[in-house]
């Protein structure tokens, strides 16, 4: 009796001091994947200052700054599965990104040079400065209350800012995307299949109406628990 009690003691102290290595392996990764996100997101920043004293432009600044950012903005892919918010909530988030990115900015040189562009570029820039290094921070437990402030403020202005950036940026990607058929597929081919790139962007477009609120909501509602201690039960995905 007193020997399968043991038993069960050691087994149990074996299965904590596995989770805690599981736990602090997490944490060392999650404290380098932030540190490096941040330090991605400050070069990008530097990069379009230095760009536009140098130039007294933005135009050519996306083309400048674009494999950087198709590197970090990609690389927040891993996030979707590694972080504990709700896989589709950060999931929305990041595949928007990359779509911005990849299929609208980086592939449609002609908007390259739109206002819009700068705009959301500027916008996700300072939102991600702030929100790795406040992840950083408090993984490190020495989380200044500015930055803390700062995260869970500074996105009621850049969330619809960025996305009035993005929106607009689609808007004036759709006559080219019309003009040059790019990425569609027109019948008849042998696969019998069609795609038009151009109705794809507008229901992209479209998609931003029952989306963007949620992820607003959401960012509120983490604001109202993190900044005044409130306790809010989120649904399971
Ligand atoms: C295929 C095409 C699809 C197209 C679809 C189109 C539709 C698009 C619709 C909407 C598009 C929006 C476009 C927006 C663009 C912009 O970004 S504009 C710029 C302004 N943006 C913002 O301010 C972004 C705000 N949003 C976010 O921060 C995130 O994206 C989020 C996923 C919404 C954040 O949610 P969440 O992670 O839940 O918030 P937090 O409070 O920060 O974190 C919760 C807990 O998780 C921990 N955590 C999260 N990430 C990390 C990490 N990297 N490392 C360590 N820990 C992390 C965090 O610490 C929290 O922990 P606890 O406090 O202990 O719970």
């Amino acid at each position: 009796m007193a020997s399968s009690e043991e038993d069960g003691t050691v087994e149990e102290k074996e299965n904590n001091n596995k989770k805690r290595t599981k736990s602090a392996l997490t944490t060392a990764w999650l404290t380098f994947y932030n540190i490096a996100m941040t330090a991605g997101w400050l070069v990008l920043a530097l990069a379009m200052m230095r760009f536009y004293i140098k130039k007294g432009t933005h135009k050519g600044l996306y083309r400048s700054i674009a494999r950087t950012l198709k590197f970090f903005q990609t690389f927040a892919l891993v996030e979707v599965r590694i972080v504990r918010t709700s896989v589709i909530v950060t999931g929305v988030q990041v595949c928007s990104r990359i779509f911005m990115v990849w299929f609208v900015a980086s592939s449609i040189r002609q908007i390259q040079n739109e206002e819009s562009v700068i705009l959301f570029l500027v916008v996700w820039t300072v939102t991600e400065i702030t929100r790795y290094s406040y992840y950083t921070f408090k993984l490190l437990n020495h989380l200044p209350y500015f930055i803390k402030w700062a995260r869970y403020n500074f996105f009621i202005v850049l969330y619809p800012l960025g996305v009035v950036g993005e929106l607009l940026s689609i808007y004036a990607a759709l006559p080219f995307v019309r003009r040059s058929g790019m990425f569609s597929m027109r019948l008849p081919n042998k696969y019998n299949v069609s795609f038009d790139y151009y109705y794809c962007l507008i229901i992209v477009m479209l998609s931003y109406i029952p989306l963007f609120p949620q992820l607003y909501f959401h960012m509120l509602r983490q604001r109202r628990r993190v900044l005044h201690g409130e306790v809010i039960v989120e649904k399971d995905d």
